[in-house]
């Protein structure tokens, strides 16, 4: 039995050291996931954020242990309401899935079964763990329909996938995903398929449902646009590190991270950054099979200094509730960016 403080039963999700890794041949492993440390609390949103291939999805398929292979989980802790799932046998994780933990992913359209109907789809997932009679599982049906503003669950459900649209599926899917009353909802990429007008419509079908329900959810981006939206706490990723996490107010007023300030200096739609000129991040992130020595970030950063490409900087608290992994963290405040002005 776990002994919860107070503080950690306000804590849905703990991440702790977790090691995620492929191996791709006799003597190479990919490491994807390196020593990655975060909570997530419970009834808010968390929003991960890196470039594409930062360890982002590998993060949230090894929460649910479905990492396939040639990945596995090397290391750490994955406390899920006090409990590390790591060490549950597969059949209750089985239970957890979908259950507990649900994940709604990039592309709608791969999400369902194409020759069957909407309400069969959803009755199935209702099904698989909760066996009801059929008036129970339709009265759900509706419930998580309406939860996502679809109010003619009626006609939705006699059709086909291919009838709707991207944006119309990805809502269904989401209302799908809330049909067993989880209790954390980890979406990965949700909106990156779909235009810009319909990403917001998905943002705000999901915020929806976090204030009907009260829900955690966990969301995966490389659109600061989406977490600057939508989260309570952010959580930068880089080469399979976590390089800084903060309340969504600190990191963007107070960015500790030259990465996470490139980041924010690269999104067209915040607010502060509107009348300001646009910088994308030089360079490219390391191959994840031969990451260099030292700060993955140093060979990409401005501030970097002879010790950046020797040591890897540790996760140190910057500021309360504020961590960041940088030998020389910033004392930066985004409004007074007079390099963009
Ligand atoms: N099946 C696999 N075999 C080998 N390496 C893999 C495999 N899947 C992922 N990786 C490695 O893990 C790294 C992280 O991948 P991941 O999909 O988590 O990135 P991501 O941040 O989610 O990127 P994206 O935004 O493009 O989805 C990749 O750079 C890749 O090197």
């Amino acid at each position: 039995m776990d002994n919860n403080t107070e503080k950690d039963t306000d804590v849905i999700l703990e991440v702790k050291d977790l090691k995620t890794y492929f191996k791709t041949g006799p003597h190479k492993v990919v490491k994807a996931v390196e020593g990655v440390n975060f909570s997530l609390r419970k009834g808010k949103v968390l929003g991960i954020i890196g470039e594409s291939g930062s360890g982002k999805s590998v993060t949230a398929r090894s929460i649910l242990r479905i990492v396939e292979s040639p990945g596995y989980i090397a290391g750490g802790e994955i406390r899920f309401k006090g409990q590390d799932i790591l060490k549950l046998p597969e059949k209750e994780m089985k239970s957890i899935r979908g259950n507990e933990i649900s994940m709604i992913f990039q592309d709608p359209t791969t999400s369902f079964n194409p020759y069957m109907t909407i309400g069969a789809q959803l009755a199935e997932a209702y099904n698989a763990h909760t066996p009801s009679g059929s008036e129970k599982a339709k009265q759900e049906i509706m419930r998580v329909l309406k939860l996502v503003g679809i109010t003619n669950g009626e006609e939705v459900i006699k059709k086909y996938p291919c009838e709707f649209s991207a944006g119309f599926r990805q809502r269904i899917f989401i209302a799908m995903s809330m049909i067993l009353y989880p209790d954390l909802l980890i979406a990965d990429e949700p909106t990156t398929s779909l235009g810009i007008t319909i990403q917001a419509e998905i943002i705000e079908a999901l915020s929806e449902v976090q204030k009907q329900t009260g829900i955690s959810i966990m969301i995966i981006t490389h659109d600061f646009g989406v977490v600057s939206q939508f989260s309570d706490d952010i959580f930068v990723m880089y080469a399979g590190r976590c390089v800084e996490s903060a309340s969504k107010k600190d990191l963007l007023r107070n960015p500790k991270h030259p990465y996470t300030v490139g980041l924010i200096r690269s999104v067209p739609l915040l607010e502060a950054r509107k009348t300001k000129r646009l910088k994308s991040i030089p360079g490219f992130p390391p191959d994840m099979s031969n990451v260099p020595e030292g700060c993955p970030f140093a060979s990409r950063c401005e501030y970097a200094k002879d010790i950046c490409h020797k040591e890897v900087p540790a996760l140190k608290p910057v500021g309360e509730g504020h961590m960041c992994a940088c030998h020389f963290p910033l004392d930066y405040d985004i409004n007074e960016d007079t390099e963009l002005g």
